[in-house]
């Protein structure tokens, strides 16, 4: 039996149409959805196995992405946002009302991600912005109960989906983080 790891991804990755402006993102609730407008295409999305960004129901990893925070605008029903763990270092915030992560901002401005919220793709309204790339945090959901055993069909079955699993970020984003480190250090 197929691994499934996410709705958006079981049935093959889609890919981005390459020109995708933006779009609304909705959250799950019946009526007074939470309406969340994003400015341009998503960068960097991956599925990640944190324990702490949000999966749709059944899921075992979540998919996410980034965008420049400035690109992100409350459109309706704001007043049902709250932040999940003010003490985390991503404040994701969610609808009160069905759970959906809205987005996660970043306050810290020494964060090597600062300046980026994360959001998920798969509430856009719209079709065609860009595919997930490869898959973080693989190992982290074991945290989550996910029995050590499994992990080889997770990282096979992500291998055949063209993600490739990375128990942290993907070498490119470890990078930029070691980066920014790096210049930190010598300021
Ligand atoms: N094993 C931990 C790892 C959590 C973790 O470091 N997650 C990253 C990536 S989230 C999006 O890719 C992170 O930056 N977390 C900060 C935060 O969540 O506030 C676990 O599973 O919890
Ligand atoms: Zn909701
Ligand atoms: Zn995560």
């Amino acid at each position: 039996m197929t691994v499934a790891l996410h709705p958006s991804i079981d049935n093959g990755v889609k890919q981005g149409s390459g020109s995708f402006a933006g779009g609304t993102l909705a959250c799950k609730c019946a009526d007074h959805q939470v309406k969340v407008a994003v400015k341009g295409d998503v960068a960097h999305n991956h599925a990640c196995g944190c324990t702490k960004c949000w999966k749709p129901q059944g899921a075992i990893f979540s998919v996410v992405a980034v965008v420049p925070r400035q690109n992100i605008t409350v459109l309706e029903n704001g007043d049902k946002l709250q932040i999940v763990d003010p003490s985390a270092v991503i404040q994701r915030y969610a609808c009160t009302g069905c759970g959906t992560h809205m987005y996660g901002r970043i306050e810290n401005k020494n964060h090597p991600f600062y300046g980026l919220d994360f959001i998920h793709a798969e509430l856009f309204q719209e079709q065609g912005s860009a595919a997930p790339q490869f898959a973080a945090f693989v190992s982290s959901v074991i945290e989550s109960g996910v029995k050590p055993e499994q992990m080889g069909g997770i990282r096979s079955r992500f291998k055949e989906l063209g993600l490739e699993p990375y128990d942290c970020l993907s070498p490119a984003l470890m990078d930029a983080i070691a980066t920014h480190v790096a210049k930190a250090k010598a300021a």
